[in-house]
């Protein structure tokens, strides 16, 4: 069996452990809340998140303490937003994570580094980059949910690391790959939430599907310029954990970011669209990340900068989306 620990309480670590548990593997979960883990050891499914999910006490164990659920772990699976996930490993050092593997299934930057997750881990905790791997790919944690068919992909810098946790994510409903792109497939991640926000906002505003089809088929050429610019090297951006996963998040009605930009664009401020939802929306501290990185490289970045502005400097949806859509080709 493999011994797996699961950090965070939301909806994609409640779906991941799902997944993983459909195979033979032993899993650690952490979660924050205390009254969770009690709950889940005597009713065996997760209080706040996907509350029909059965989870098997045979295989999955809560703890309320970090070092009880690092404890003899051969993977560690991050999956909370990133904004929150130094918060929990304060006080813990790299012999906490030594001959460890680091899965990071957070699409998201930390915003006080503007850093990717995975260079957090490797620079925080020094695990070897070799060890170090992402879950992306087109997958929300309610389709997961209902066992519908869904593929993900993981990526890393090694092509052994990112196959060994790939079997361990392949079952029933799930079809897992691996792909030696990590911060290729890593800043697509996050770059794909900025663009639901800014389909959000549009559709908000009364856009229709005639203009998001080109909003999107923009942002993939932005993606392009961008994750070309920092990582240069040959990938196929029309692969499903780029192109795909941009696809899900831009049309489809479990997006929490698509969500929290249509509200924005019906005219919530931020804090109102951030209280009245329930998840995070990671490309709101996306966005500035993306921004304040993006003054090195100098990228040509209309759709980041129209939604930074909505967001960050309180510009008008209306006029921000009215300039965008000059931009548009
Ligand atoms: N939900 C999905 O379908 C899905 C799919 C792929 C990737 N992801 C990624 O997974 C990551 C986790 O997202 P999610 O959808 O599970 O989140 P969620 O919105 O469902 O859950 C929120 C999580 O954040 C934690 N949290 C909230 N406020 C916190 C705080 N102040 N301090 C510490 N923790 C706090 C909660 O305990 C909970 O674990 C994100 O990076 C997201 O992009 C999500
Ligand atoms: O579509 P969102 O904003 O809920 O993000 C969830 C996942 O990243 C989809 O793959």
């Amino acid at each position: 069996m493999t011994s797996i620990a699961v950090i965070g309480g939301g909806s994609w670590a409640t779906a991941i452990i799902k997944i993983l548990s459909e195979n033979n593997v032993s899993i650690r979960w952490w979660l924050r809340d205390r009254a969770a883990v009690d709950h889940i050891r005597k009713h065996h499914y997760n209080p706040d998140y996907l509350r029909d999910v059965r989870l098997s006490p045979r295989k999955v164990k809560t703890f309320s303490k970090i070092t009880d659920a690092l404890n003899g772990a051969e993977y560690v699976i991050l999956a909370i937003p990133a904004a929150f996930v130094q918060e929990p490993f304060q006080g813990l050092t790299a012999k906490h994570f030594a001959g460890k593997r680091v899965v990071s299934a957070i699409k998201g930057m930390i915003p006080e580094k503007n850093c990717l997750v995975t260079d957090w881990v490797e620079e925080r905790f020094e695990v070897p980059l070799s060890q170090i791997s992402v879950i992306a790919g087109p997958c929300h944690a309610e389709e997961v949910a209902l066992e519908k068919q869904s593929y993900l992909t993981i990526a890393s810098t090694d092509e052994a690391c990112a196959s060994h946790f790939a079997q361990l994510m392949n079952c029933r409903f799930v079809t897992a790959n691996p792909l030696v792109d990590l911060y290729g497939v890593e800043y697509a991640a996050v770059m794909k939430n900025i663009v639901a926000l800014a389909c959000g906002i549009s559709h908000g505003l009364g856009y229709g599907d005639n203009f998001q089809a080109v909003l999107v088929s923009n942002a993939m050429q932005e993606i392009r310029r961008f994750v070309n610019a920092v990582d240069p090297r040959e990938r196929d951006l029309s692969a499903s954990a780029y192109l795909g996963d941009l696809l899900v998040t831009a049309y489809s009605q479990f997006s929490r970011n698509r969500t929290f930009g249509n509200m924005i664009g019906r005219g919530y401020s931020v804090q109102s669209a951030q209280m009245e939802m329930k998840m995070i929306a990671e490309g709101y501290y996306a966005v500035n990340s993306i921004f304040e990185m993006n003054k090195k490289y100098g990228v040509e970045m209309p759709i980041t900068q129209a939604t930074y502005r909505i967001l960050y400097e309180r510009q008008p949806p209306a006029t921000e989306i009215g300039l965008l859509k000059m931009k548009l080709r």
